[in-house]
């Protein structure tokens, strides 16, 4: 039987707890929400398939334990990951703080090259607003990495999210660039990660 896919990639969501990780998935790979917070106990995935650039690219998204004592569970998967989704509540000021330390633990447990995404959810909160669009664009533009604000509740940059970092996961594995060229100039991608002694390309 032929393959249903042309590339598999696993991508995997980190961020503090409750903002939002488990239901950006569902929302991306089920397209429902729930109110309800069931806080993840270490680690699950999910699976959709999507077209980018005539490609059939099977999406393996894996949902982490943002709880700190689940942490030596859930750095065993970065490795395995080609892309890696950070995720921050825009409600939460903390939660974008802790972006830092999430951004470190990338760098001590991923493989070197990984792809990286940053995104503020709960943005159909706006009343609540805690962290500004500009805050979170500027640390993006300093990882040069992409920036999006999600709503899981009402869907907003949920699919163009996930796809624009397996876009960027396909060109980087030798695909073919058409259009999209909005990512921000990288300031770090040509570091050299000391630990693995490998440079990323970008
Ligand atoms: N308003 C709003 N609420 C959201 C959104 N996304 C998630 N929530 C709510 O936030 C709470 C936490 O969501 P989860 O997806 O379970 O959070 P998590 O990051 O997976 O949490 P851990 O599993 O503990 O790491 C739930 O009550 C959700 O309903 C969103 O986009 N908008």
């Amino acid at each position: 039987m032929a393959k249903a896919y042309d590339h598999l990639f696993k991508l995997l969501l980190i961020g503090d707890s409750g903002v939002g990780k488990t239901c950006l998935i569902i929302r991306f790979a089920e397209d429902n929400f729930n109110n309800t917070y069931i806080s993840t106990i270490g680690i699950d995935f999910k699976i959709r398939t999507v077209d980018i650039e005539g490609k059939k690219i099977k999406l393996q998204v894996w949902d982490t334990a943002g709880q700190e004592r689940f942490k030596t569970i859930t750095t065993a998967y970065y490795r395995g990951a080609m892309g890696i989704i950070l995720v921050y509540d825009i409600t939460d000021e903390k939660s974008f703080e802790n972006i830092q330390n999430w951004m470190k633990s990338i760098k001590e447990n991923a493989s070197a090259g990984v792809e990286r995404l940053l995104l503020g959810n709960k943005c159909d909160m706006e009343a609540k607003r805690k962290v500004q669009k500009e805050q979170a664009n500027k640390l993006a533009r300093e990882h040069g990495i992409r920036f999006f604000e999600t709503s899981a509740k009402s869907s907003m940059n949920v699919d163009e999210a996930f796809s624009s970092l397996a876009r960027d996961i396909l060109l980087k594995s030798g695909g073919r660039r058409s259009g999209n060229g909005n990512k921000p100039p990288s300031t770090d991608l040509k570091t050299c990660d000391k630990k693995n002694t490998k440079c990323s390309l970008g």
